[in-house]
């Protein structure tokens, strides 16, 4: 069962009682600033970076800044219910773990990490297709906690299809296909450093022990590795799929299969007419289009056209439970987090990603509290005035 969030506050004041000393900043705002002096530098402007001059990353801040909560008084808020139910199951928060590809760059035990801070805490794992650890390793540490898999969706389809069914045998309930990273932005900050982590070998441990993948070699990767890793960058980027194609996801997926990407209403009522499960709301936290929407600014008329139909998540510049908040309210079903947990693994591995998602827990149940919700359910646009 899941800890009462907000009792992570009282564990860190009563430190010296007993309780517990944040290992590094619970502020939001330094958290990314205090991670640069943990990781190398390329790690750090690979995770923090976006695209181009950063300003779909700022736009994504500035969204949240325009929408004020208004607290209401009096409601006998304290016994809190913080559940959600997302795609059938119930959830202890309506919070995920967004998928972040090469977690090794910023430590060294990865999404084994990850994995084990995310099922002590009940919140999914969304396992990246570009992960520094195997599908079947990530989820042997994942234990009985809730784990889906995001499908970087590869120019081959035998490749395609072998790694759906290994997702599905190692136990990933559901499919979150990213449709806006087919081919890679214009990100400068890596460019002046003339770093990709996949070039170094990062990344690639699901398809490296893909037989699929592996069948398409003149010579094995362990013989010939600049190759695959050439081989895979030639699958994976400038990928031509189009609408047309999703059945082929659903004939080999038969969980619930979620859009990542969609920013445009009319793509969102494309994947309703395409029977899919949920989309997520994302503009990949600024790292694919910049000068783009604000994430926040495509979720209202996003939701309004068709929340009924289809499971709407949200994700890009969430860092507080306030803004957890503001995307309920604004019509999202739970909220992806990215950097802040990544932030987190770069400082104390599990532990690190275990302090940075109880603290943004611990603040989204006292926010739920002071601004006069008893649950997720109460949270609608009358909690909200855009200024
Ligand atoms: C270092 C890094 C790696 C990422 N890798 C992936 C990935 O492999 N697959 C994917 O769908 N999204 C990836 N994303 C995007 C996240 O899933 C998510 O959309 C984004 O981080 C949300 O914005 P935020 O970081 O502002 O919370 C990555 C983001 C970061 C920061
Ligand atoms: C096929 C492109 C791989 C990029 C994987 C990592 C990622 O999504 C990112 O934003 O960086």
């Amino acid at each position: 069962m899941a800890e009462r969030f907000g009792g992570y506050q009282n564990e860190i004041y009563l430190h010296g009682l007993g309780g517990t000393k944040p290992p590094f900043t619970t502020d939001p705002v330094r958290l990314a600033e205090s991670a640069r002096e943990v990781v190398s530098p390329e790690a750090y402007d690979y995770v923090a970076g976006g695209a181009g001059s950063g300003a779909t990353m700022v736009a994504n801040r500035a969204a949240f800044d325009r929408w004020k909560l208004v607290p209401r008084m009096l409601t006998d808020a304290t016994a809190r219910d913080t559940s959600a139910t997302v795609l059938g199951a119930t959830l202890p928060a309506p919070v995920l773990l967004a998928p972040v590809g090469v977690q090794s760059i910023v430590h060294q035990d990865g999404e084994l990490a990850t994995a084990r801070a995310a099922a002590a805490l009940g919140l999914p794992m969304i396992l990246s297709t570009a992960s520094s650890r195997t599908i079947e390793e990530v989820a042997g540490a994942s234990g009985d906690g809730p784990r889906w898999f995001q499908l970087y969706w590869p120019n081959d389809s035998d490749v395609c299809a072998s790694m759906l069914t290994r997702a599905k045998a190692a136990g990933y309930s559901t499919l979150v296909v990213t449709l806006d990273t087919w081919t890679l932005a214009w990100r400068p900050r890596d460019l002046d450093r003339a770093y990709l982590p996949f070039l170094k070998g990062e990344g690639l441990a699901t398809p490296l022990s893909d037989p699929a993948f592996r069948a398409l070699l003149e010579k094995a990767p362990e013989d010939d590795m600049p190759s695959a890793i050439l081989r895979w960058v030639s699958l994976f980027t400038g990928t031509d799929h189009s609408w047309e194609h999703l059945p082929f996801l659903r004939e080999h997926w038969d969980g619930p299969i979620v859009l990542k990407g969609i920013q445009h209403v009319d793509d969102a009522r494309r994947a309703v007419d395409a029977g899919m499960d949920g989309i997520v709301v994302s503009n990949h936290g600024g790292r694919q289009v910049d000068g783009a929407i604000a994430s926040l600014e495509a979720l209202p008329p996003i939701a309004n056209a068709v929340g009924d139909r289809i499971e709407v998540l949200f994700d890009s510049g969430v860092r507080t439970g306030a803004d957890i908040l503001k995307a309920l309210a604004l019509g999202a079903k739970a909220v992806l987090i990215g950097r802040p947990w990544v932030y987190g693994l770069g400082h104390a591995g599990e532990d690190g990603v275990r302090h940075v998602l109880r603290g943004l827990l611990a603040d989204l149940d006292i926010s739920l509290a002071l601004t006069g919700h008893r649950s997720i359910s109460e949270v609608g646009p009358e909690s909200l005035h855009r200024s």
